[in-house]
């Protein structure tokens, strides 16, 4: 590729170039026939954005909180394993960008830097996610410090009874990993910790209006960007039904697919209150380090306010259901 990427879809392409193989493939691919994979992406595409015209969009506020957390737009960084595979910098780079940016990190339990020196590396808000293993006394030791290190919440990753096969970490994890966790544990977790708790990987209503029930703070629509089971839908199909299940006991949020700012204005009008980049950021990274997490994050910020500008929002409060359609919504309007 000759030139600077002008769109997040470029530094996909930048970092296959820069990447060995094993570790492209890693980053890119999904589960099995990766139809999921690809749905997810595709599925926005069948949503249209519907623009009110003659609004005041002078000056557009893109700022939002999350868990109380004052960020500069609605983009968090999604938990991602294994950053130094992408950059020797690994995990510090891309949390030195999220401060930058002035937005959150989510941590993968699998970062290749340790919890302290993503910690003592910048001032970025950032929270710890969490899989639980069998002898449940590490999970507690990792939880306490997270906790000691100032990360400012838990994301409990449920997507993952098991890892998609194929590796030598999946090998290892399916070993370490305890399946049997289930939604009592959730009690337990709060018992080990003062953080507040958000679970991802919630994908139907059902199990959403269990999680307000438990009294987790805050659900992530994830299906673990396509990497876990095939053949779920794409989580932009299923936002709309785990935001009305919960009805505004707790925030949502949403991940997979995200590559334009108009998906991020889609995924809000649908209900989210923010969502996370996952892929994305691992190809800033690899392409360019921490200017590349930096780029990335900034051109998903400007095409959002574009969106916004355009479609006559000028804060983030002021995207509604009534801004989006989709397929079924026009094909009823055909009838
Ligand atoms: C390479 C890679 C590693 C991931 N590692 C984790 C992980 O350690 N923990 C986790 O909860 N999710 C993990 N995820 C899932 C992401 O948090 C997120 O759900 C997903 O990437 C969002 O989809 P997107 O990549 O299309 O943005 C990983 C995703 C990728 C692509």
């Amino acid at each position: 590729m000759v030139g600077e990427p002008l769109n997040v879809n470029e530094f996909q392409e930048l970092a296959r170039e820069a990447l060995p193989k094993m570790y492209n493939d890693f980053y890119a691919g999904g589960a099995e026939d990766q139809y999921t994979l690809k749905e997810n992406v595709e599925a926005f595409r069948r949503i249209m954005i519907w623009p009110r015209i003659l609004v005041d969009v002078s000056r557009i506020d893109m700022s939002t909180t999350v868990l109380g957390y004052k960020i500069s737009a609605p983009i968090l960084i999604a938990p991602t394993a294994l950053h130094k595979l992408a950059h020797p910098e690994g995990e510090v780079a891309t949390a030195r960008a999220a401060a930058a940016c002035k937005t959150i990190m989510v941590l993968s339990f699998a970062s290749s830097c340790t919890v302290v020196e993503v910690a003592s590396s910048c001032q970025a808000v950032r929270f710890f996610q969490l899989y639980v293993y069998k002898q449940r006394e590490i999970a507690a030791v990792l939880v306490q410090r997270a906790e000691r290190n100032g990360y400012k919440a838990l994301v409990l990753t449920v997507d993952t009874p098991r890892l998609d096969n194929g590796s030598n970490l999946a090998a290892y994890a399916n070993k370490a990993m305890d399946a049997s966790i289930c939604w009592k544990d959730i009690e337990w977790l709060k018992s080990i910790t003062n953080l507040p708790i958000l679970i991802k990987g919630v994908l139907t209503g059902e199990d959403a209006i269990k999680a307000a029930e438990v009294g987790v703070a805050g659900i992530m629509v994830s299906n673990h960007g396509a990497r876990q089971l095939d053949y779920t839908d794409a989580t932009i199909n299923v936002l709309e039904e785990v935001v009305h299940a919960v009805r505004g006991r707790v925030p949502v949020f949403f991940d997979g697919g995200v590559r334009r700012g108009t998906d991020i204005f889609k995924a809000l009008a649908l209900g989210a209150q923010a969502v996370l980049v996952g892929r994305p950021v691992i190809f800033g990274l690899a392409a360019k380090g921490e200017y590349g997490v930096r780029q990335v994050i900034q051109m998903l910020k400007d095409e959002l306010e574009l969106t916004m500008a355009l479609s006559g929002c000028p804060s983030v409060k002021d995207i509604t259901r009534r801004h989006v359609r989709t397929e079924r919504e026009r094909l009823h309007a055909m009838l």
